[in-house]
């Protein structure tokens, strides 16, 4: 199996990515139905919330009156915070017990609107970033979906930022245009990138990577820092040191092959036997026919090779 996960701020288009992919057969973990599964009438997460934020926030048949606890939760950060601190370890284990249910060959789509500022990205074989300007995002909420404006804009005040959204991007889906562009576009991504990924992967398989070089390209040094993060989430304390090495780790190149290297330092010969068994099993397989210690990505559209090295 493989995880992605799908981003987005309030109202960028998510809807319309997940339901191309869950047509293609997605294995859809949707965090927003798990955020309400866990404040049930009847549940511990909906006791936490009305310890927190009084009982106002209950409606008439003691559900969970959701306008009434969102117009006391966006309106500071310390409110949120309580917010976010009651429910997301629930939506946490509720997730983890979905994911641990999801067939070998499943395609996971871990659908969570705050991703980026849960500080998840390394832990998915690939991040789909749906984009879409602030200002539009506003318009379509109060226009179309009937948002009001002030929780709108409270909303997306209490989210992350385009630039920290783009930081952990390995694909960008722009949603300014149609919603059919928007599908025709994840349609792309889902046959071309995330189906071989997954195939890649069940069969213990690199990607092949490119071999021809081409002109430096300004986003490595942020692919390399990607690439980096992605292997501490895989190895851990195994690793003593995780560089992003090689011509596309070096500024000042004019070209390069456009694969990143990168290399994984570790104690001794029994963590480095540990750092390829988890890499194996983690979308990074040993290169066929390389020396021991090389792998690289089943990600065709991030190429990326592993060298790991043992300290002296
Ligand atoms: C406050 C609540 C009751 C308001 O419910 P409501 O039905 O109006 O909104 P819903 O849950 O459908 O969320 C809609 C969107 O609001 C945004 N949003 C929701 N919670 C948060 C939050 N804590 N911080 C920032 N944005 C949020 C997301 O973009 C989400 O997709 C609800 O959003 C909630 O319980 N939030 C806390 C759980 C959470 O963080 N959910 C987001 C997925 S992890
Ligand atoms: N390309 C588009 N053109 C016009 N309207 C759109 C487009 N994409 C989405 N919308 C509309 O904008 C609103 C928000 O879109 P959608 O519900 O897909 O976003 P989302 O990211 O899933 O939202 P949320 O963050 O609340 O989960 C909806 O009313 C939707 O119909």
């Amino acid at each position: 199996m493989i995880r992605v996960g799908l981003t987005g701020g309030i109202g960028a288009g998510k809807s319309t990515v997940a339901k191309t992919f869950i047509e293609r057969g997605a294995y859809h973990v949707d965090a927003d139905r798990i955020a309400r599964e866990v404040v049930e009438p009847g549940t511990p997460g909906l006791a936490a919330l009305v310890e927190a934020f009084g009982p106002e926030i209950l409606a008439a048949d003691g559900s969970l009156d959701r306008p009434a606890l969102a117009a006391r939760a966006f309106v500071d950060e310390e409110s949120v915070k309580t917010l976010n601190g009651i429910t997301h370890p629930l939506i946490g284990a509720r997730t983890q017990e979905l994911n641990d249910a999801a067939p070998a060959d499943a395609v996971i789509l871990h659908d969570v609107p705050l991703l980026v500022e849960g500080h998840m990205a390394p832990f998915y074989d690939a991040v789909i970033v749906v984009h879409t300007d602030a200002d539009l995002r506003l318009d379509r909420l109060v226009n179309l979906r009937g948002m009001d404006a002030d929780d709108a804009r409270a909303r997306i005040d209490a989210q992350a930022t385009d630039e920290q959204r783009r930081a952990v991007a390995d694909i960008w889906l722009d949603n300014s245009g149609t919603p059919d562009e928007l599908a025709a576009q994840a349609l792309q991504v889902w046959t071309e990138r995330l189906i071989p990924l997954r195939d890649n992967h069940l069969a213990g398989a690199p990607a092949p990577l490119p071999t021809d070089a081409v002109d430096a390209d300004e986003t490595w040094a942020a692919v390399g820092a990607r690439v980096v993060n992605r292997l501490w989430a895989i190895l851990g304390a195994t690793a003593t040191k995780i560089d992003h090495v090689g011509p596309t780790a070096d500024p000042s190149a004019a070209s390069a092959v456009p694969v990143i290297d990168v290399e994984v330092t570790v104690a001794d010969q029994a963590a480095a036997a540990r750092a390829a068994e988890l890499l194996s099993a983690s979308g990074f397989p040993r290169l066929p026919g390389a020396a021991e210690g090389l792998h690289a990505t089943v990600d065709p559209g991030r190429p990326a090779r592993v060298r790991i090295t043992v300290a002296d």
